[in-house]
C-alpha cells in the first residue's frame, strides 16, 4: 500500500499541521429529515406480554400482535412506480454531528447485554441463535456501561428503549475505557460469570466482537399488501425473525430491524460503537449483504434525508476527533469495487460509467502483508480533512461504481464496493504543536492506525433476463457463495502454521473470490464485525418471486446466523508504530507529514531569510545599474552638447576668419579711402598677410601678426597640430619666422611658406566640409526620431523643429557648404595667381642677374664685389634691379587681387565703400558686416602710415 500512497501535493491537499479543523456546529440528526424516530409511534399500551414465540403465532386464536407486517409509511425516494429516485446522496443535506443530546431512540434489547437466550416454542421448527453472552465492545457490555433502557413499546409490538447517554453524542469523556487489557479483564470476568465448562462457551470468546442485524425492508408505496400475512413474524424486541413456512424457523440475530425503522436507528445499532472504537485503534467492518434489491446501498449509504451508515459513520469520526484534543488525526480514503471479479479503484475512475464501458485502468492486485494482512495495490488513498471533503469523495466514487437495472432494483450494484477510511491518530502535548525538532510536540507513544472498512456488497439473483447480467450474477453469486462457505466452514481452529482452518484442519478458502480474500482480515477475527443482512418479506416480495424468495430470504437468514455462530473476533488496539519504522513505516503518514513540515518549516525560515537578504542586494544592483544608466545618459547629452558646441564654434571662427580674410584682401591691394591705390599694397608683406588669412591687432602698442584663420577653427575638431599652430602666435618662432624670412628675406621663401599656409587652409576647409556633411547626414537621420535639434552658436541660436524646420536647416548647411566651396575657388585662383606672380619674378631675377653678369663683366669686376675703385655702383645697380623686380611683382600681384576685388564687388559679395574701402556685403550676414569688418577695418586704416613707415623705406625713396 505504502508504494500507491499518493503523496498529496503540498499547497492544496496538505497534511493537517494541527488538528483537524472544527466542524460545522453540529444539528441534531433530527432536524434533518421528516423522518419520524420510531418513538413517536409507540404504543405504550400494548403489553410485553403480547409478544408471542413464533410458534404462537401460528395459533389462529389468538391474533397476534403484529398480525401483518408492519405497512410502510411513506417513503422517500420511492416514487409510484416503486422506482427509486435516489442513491446519489447530496452531501449538503447529511447531518452535521449532534452535540451531546440526549436523543431517545429505540433500541432493541442486546441479546448479549441483556443475556437474551430465546428458544423456540414450536419444537418442531427449528430454532438459530445468537449464542453470546459475552460483553464485547460492540454491545456495551463489555465497556462497564450499561445501556440506558427504556420500556417503551412501540406500535409493532416492539419495545423502545432510550438509547445510552452516549449515543450520538461522541463525547471523549463520555467514552469508555476500551484499552485491550481492560476489555479483555472484562471479557474474563464476563467469562468466569459464564459456564467455563462449557465447551460453547470457551467459542463465544470474542463473539461479542461481532454484531449480526438484519433488516427488513418495507414494499414500496402502491404494491400490493397483505399476502404474505401469517408467513413471517418480525419481533424487533426479541431481535427474532420467525418463519410459518414448511423450511421455517425462528432466527434470533443481535438486532432485528422492522420495516418501520430508519437509517439512524439501524447506524446507531449496527456501527457506531464500532466507529468509536475504530477511532479507539481497532480494526472495524461493517457490510452489508442481502438479496438485490433489499435495502443494502439504502442502509449504507442512505438518502439525502434519511442518511445511512457511510455518512453517518464520517460525522462520528469527525465528532470524535473534534472531542478528543489530546491526540491528532490523519484521515485517508480509498473506495474500490470488484466488478465480475476484478478490482477497480473507483477514486481514479472518470466518473459516469455505465457497465461495460471502456476503462483502461491499471490492474489492482491483492497483496498480502503480515502488518496489514490483505490489501488492494495500487490503490489510490486521499486525505481528507473535513466530513464534506469525506462525503464528496465517497459520492465521486459512487459516481463511478457499476449499477443496472435488475428486475428487483432499477439501480442494481452490479458490484462489491468498499470504502476504506485508515485512522492515524497519535497524542499530543498540549501547548507545542509544532516544537523545534522533529519528535517533539509527541508522547513516546507513536502513531496508531486503524482502518474502518464499509462494504456494500452486491445483490445475489438467481433470474438474470441478460447475458451481461447473468455475467454479473454468476460473478456475484459465486463470490457471496465462498463468502457464505468461508463462515461456514470458519471456527477457531488453527492449523500448524498457525493459519485459520475448518474444523478439519483444511485452509479456508479465502481465495477462492476477491471479496473473500479482501475480507480475509476481518473474518479470522482482527477486526470488530458488524455484518447488516437486508430482506424483503412484504407482499411484493413474494408475490414476485413466491418460493424461490422466500428461499433467497432464508439462505440470507441462514447466512446471518452463521456469521454470528462462526465468526469469532479477537480484535485488538492496533499497535503504535514509531517513527518510519516497524508497520508504520512509509505508511504512517501522520508521521511523515509531521516531519516533513518540521522541515519544510526550517526550508521556509532559511529561505525567508535568504529573500530578504537577496532582495536587499538585488535593490543596491538595481540603484547601482539605474545610477550607471544616469551617468552614461548624461555622457552621451554632454557628448552631444559638446559636438554642438565645437560646431557651433567652428561655423563662427570660419565666419570670422572669412570676414578677415576679405579684409586683409583689400588692405593688400592697398585701397585707400579715396579708392585709389595705396603704396602699401606695393609692399609684400601686406600682399603676403592677405594671402595668409591674418589679423592685425595691437599688443601694449606692439604690432603683431598673428594666425589665427581657419586653422584655429580646424584645432577645435581636435587637429593636434592645428591647436599647436593656433597657440603659437609670436610664441612659436617656426612659423613666425618662417614667415619673417618670407616677409624680409628675398620673397621666395616668404612665397612657399604661403603657399603651405595656403594648403593647409584648403585642407582645413576639406576637413569641415566633411564635418559637416557627416554633421548634415546625423541631422537628417535624427529628424525622424528627435523633435528638436538645437544648433547653438555665441549669441545665435538655430533651432530645427521647434523654429525652424529641418529642410531649413539643411537649406542653411547648403548655402554654407556652397560658401566654403566658393571661398577655396577663390584661395584656389590665388594660389594660382601666387605662382605665376612667382615665376615671373624668378624670370625676372634671373634676367636681371644675367645683366649684371655682363655689366661686372663689361667693368672688369667679379659680380657683387665691391671693389675700391667703384664703391657705389654695384649697390646702386642691385637696388635698382630689385627695386625694378618687386616693383614688378607687386604690381602684378596687385592688378591680379584687383580683378578678384572687382569681381566679389560685381557679385555682390562685398562693397565698395565711399572713400574705396571694401566690406563684406550686408545682404547674408548683417550682424557680422555691421560689427567686425568696419572695426577692423579702421584699425588697418590706422596702421597704414607707420606701417608705410617702417616697413619699405625702399619704396618711400623709389
Ligand atoms: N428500508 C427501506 N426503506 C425504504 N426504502 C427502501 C428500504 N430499503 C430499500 N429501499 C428501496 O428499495 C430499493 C432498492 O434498494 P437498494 O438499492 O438499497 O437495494 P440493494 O440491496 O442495494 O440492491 P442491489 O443489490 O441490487 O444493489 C431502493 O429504491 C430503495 O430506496
Amino acid at each position: 500500500m505504502s508504494a500507491t500512497l499518493p503523496r498529496p501535493s503540498r499547497p492544496s491537499n496538505g497534511p493537517p499541521t494541527m488538528a483537524l479543523p472544527a466542524l460545522p456546529v453540529g444539528k441534531t440528526r433530527k432536524s434533518t429529515g421528516g423522518i419520524q424516530t420510531p418513538t413517536s409511534k409507540l404504543t405504550p399500551s400494548t403489553p410485553r406480554t403480547g409478544l408471542r414465540a413464533p410458534s404462537t403465532t401460528l395459533l389462529p386464536a389468538t391474533p397476534p400482535p403484529t398480525t401483518a407486517l408492519p405497512q410502510p409509511r411513506s417513503l422517500s425516494g420511492i416514487n409510484g412506480a416503486g422506482k427509486t429516485l435516489r442513491k446519489t446522496v447530496s452531501i449538503n443535506s447529511f447531518p452535521q454531528p449532534p452535540r451531546g443530546d440526549n436523543r431517545v431512540t429505540s433500541l432493541p434489547p442486546s441479546p448479549l447485554s441483556g443475556g437474551l437466550s430465546h428458544k423456540s416454542k414450536t419444537p418442531s421448527a427449528p430454532n438459530y441463535h445468537v449464542s453470546s453472552g459475552t460483553p464485547s465492545l460492540l454491545n456495551g457490555t463489555g465497556e462497564g456501561k450499561a445501556v440506558a433502557r427504556g420500556s417503551t413499546r412501540n406500535s409493532d409490538g416492539l419495545v423502545s428503549v432510550s438509547s445510552p447517554p452516549h449515543s450520538r453524542s461522541s463525547s471523549a469523556q463520555d467514552s469508555y475505557s476500551t484499552s485491550a487489557t481492560q476489555y479483555e479483564d472484562m471479557i474474563d470476568v464476563a467469562q468466569q460469570k459464564l459456564d467455563s465448562s462449557s465447551k460453547r462457551a470457551s467459542k463465544t470468546d470474542g463473539k461479542g466482537n461481532v454484531i449480526v442485524s438484519v433488516r427488513v425492508r418495507p414494499d414500496a408505496p402502491g404494491q400490493e399488501q397483505g399476502k404474505a400475512d401469517g408467513e413471517w413474524m418480525v419481533d424487533g424486541r426479541k431481535s427474532l425473525i420467525a418463519n410459518r413456512g414448511k423450511e421455517g424457523g425462528d432466527y434470533y440475530y443481535d438486532n432485528v430491524f422492522a420495516t418501520h425503522d430508519d437509517n439512524s436507528r439501524v447506524y446507531d445499532h449496527i456501527a457506531k460503537r464500532l466507529v468509536r472504537r475504530v477511532m479507539e485503534g481497532y480494526h472495524g467492518t461493517v457490510f452489508a449483504y442481502g438479496m438485490t434489491g433489499t435495502g443494502k446501498t439504502f442502509s449504507m449509504q442512505g438518502t439525502a434525508s434519511s442518511p445511512g451508515v457511510i455518512p453517518l459513520a464520517i460525522t462520528d469520526i469527525f465528532s470524535y476527533i473534534r472531542e478528543t484534543p489530546s491526540r491528532e488525526f490523519l484521515l485517508r480514503v480509498s473506495y474500490l469495487e470488484i466488478y465480475n471479479e476484478k478490482i477497480h479503484d473507483l477514486l481514479s475512475m472518470p466518473t459516469g460509467n455505465a457497465v461495460g464501458g471502456n476503462m483502461a485502468q491499471e490492474e489492482i492486485k491483492l497483496r498480502e502483508d503480515s502488518k496489514r494482512g490483505v490489501y488492494a495495490s495500487p490503490l489510490k488513498e486521499e486525505i481528507v480533512q473535513s466530513p464534506t471533503q469525506l462525503l464528496r469523495v465517497i459520492a465521486r466514487g459512487d459516481q463511478a461504481r457499476r449499477t443496472a437495472s435488475t428486475q428487483f432494483n432499477a439501480r442494481s450494484s452490479r458490484s462489491h464496493a468498499v470504502v476504506q477510511i485508515v485512522v492515524e491518530s497519535r497524542e499530543r502535548i498540549p501547548g507545542n504543536p509544532a516544537g523545534d525538532n522533529k519528535r517533539s510536540g509527541l508522547l513516546p507513544g507513536g502513531v496508531r492506525v486503524s482502518t474502518l472498512s464499509l462494504i456494500d456488497l452486491a445483490g445475489s439473483e438467481k433470474a438474470a433476463e441478460t447475458k451481461e447480467r447473468r455475467t454479473e450474477g454468476s460473478h456475484i453469486n459465486k463470490s457471496l457463495l465462498t463468502l457464505g462457505t468461508v463462515i461456514a466452514k470458519l471456527s477457531d481452529t488453527k492449523d500448524k502454521d498457525g493459519k485459520a482452518s475448518d474444523k478439519d484442519g483444511k485452509h479456508l478458502p479465502y481465495r477462492d473470490s476477491k471479496l473473500t480474500r479482501l475480507l480475509q482480515g476481518a473474518l479470522s477475527g482482527n477486526s470488530l464485525v458488524s455484518i447488516l443482512c437486508t430482506i424483503q418479506i412484504g407482499a411484493a416480495a413474494s408475490m414476485a418471486l413466491g418460493n424461490t424468495h422466500t428461499a433467497e430470504t432464508i439462505n440470507t437468514l441462514k447466512f446471518a446466523s452463521r456469521a454470528k455462530n462462526n465468526i469469532v473476533s479477537h480484535a485488538k488496539r492496533a499497535e503504535e508504530a514509531l517513527g518510519s519504522g516497524g508497520d508504520g513505516g512509509a505508511r504512517v503518514l501522520l508521521e511523515r507529514y509531521r516531519m516533513e513540515i518540521v522541515e519544510l518549516r526550517k526550508e521556509l525560515e532559511t529561505q525567508a531569510k535568504n529573500n530578504s537578504k537577496k532582495d536587499d542586494e538585488e535593490e543596491k544592483v538595481r540603484d547601482a545599474e539605474e545610477e550607471r544608466a544616469r551617468e552614461k545618459e548624461a555622457e552621451h547629452r554632454h557628448e552631444e552638447q559638446m559636438l554642438e558646441m565645437q560646431l557651433a564654434r567652428t561655423a563662427l571662427k570660419e565666419r570670422i576668419d572669412h570676414l578677415n580674410r576679405l579684409i586683409l584682401s583689400s588692405k593688400s591691394i592697398g585701397v585707400n579711402a579715396s579708392g585709389s591705390y595705396s603704396s602699401l599694397g606695393m609692399h609684400p608683406r601686406y600682399s603676403q598677410g592677405s594671402i595668409r588669412s591674418s589679423v592685425m591687432t595691437t599688443n601694449g602698442g606692439r604690432p603683431l601678426l598673428e594666425r589665427t584663420s581657419s586653422m584655429t577653427s580646424t584645432s577645435t575638431i581636435g587637429r593636434g597640430s592645428s591647436g599647436q599652430r593656433n597657440s603659437s602666435g609670436a610664441e612659436q618662432p617656426s612659423a613666425d619666422d618662417e614667415d619673417s624670412l618670407g616677409e624680409f628675406g628675398d620673397g621666395t621663401a616668404s612665397l612657399a611658406a604661403q603657399n603651405r599656409a595656403l594648403q593647409a587652409d584648403v585642407a582645413d576647409k576639406n576637413r569641415y566640409i566633411q564635418t559637416l556633411e557627416k554633421r548634415l547626414l546625423q541631422a537628417r537621420r535624427a529628424s525622424h526620431s528627435r523633435t528638436s535639434v538645437g544648433l547653438s552658436s555665441t549669441g545665435k541660436a538655430i533651432m530645427v523643429g521647434e523654429d525652424h524646420s529641418v529642410s531649413a536647416l539643411l537649406k542653411d548647411k547648403d548655402a554654407e557648404i556652397a560658401e566654403l566651396r566658393a571661398r577655396l575657388d577663390d584661395k584656389d585662383r590665388m594660389l594660382g595667381a601666387l605662382r605665376s606672380a612667382a615665376r615671373s619674378r624668378d624670370t625676372a631675377d634671373r634676367v636681371e642677374s644675367r645683366s649684371e653678369i655682363r655689366a661686372s663683366q663689361v667693368l672688369g669686376q667679379p659680380p657683387n664685389s665691391a671693389g675700391p675703385t667703384s664703391p657705389s655702383k654695384a649697390p646702386l645697380a642691385k637696388q635698382v634691379s630689385e627695386l625694378r623686380k618687386r616693383t614688378k611683382s607687386v604690381d602684378e600681384m596687385s592688378k591680379m587681387l584687383d580683378e578678384m576685388i572687382q569681381d566679389r564687388v560685381e557679385s555682390g559679395e562685398i562693397v565698395r565703400g565711399s572713400r574705396g574701402s571694401v566690406r563684406v556685403a550686408p545682404i547674408d550676414r548683417p550682424a557680422e558686416s555691421s560689427s567686425d569688418p568696419p572695426i577692423q577695418l579702421q584699425l588697418l586704416s590706422k596702421q597704414r602710415p607707420s606701417l608705410l613707415n617702417e616697413a619699405n623705406p625702399v619704396a618711400l625713396e623709389a
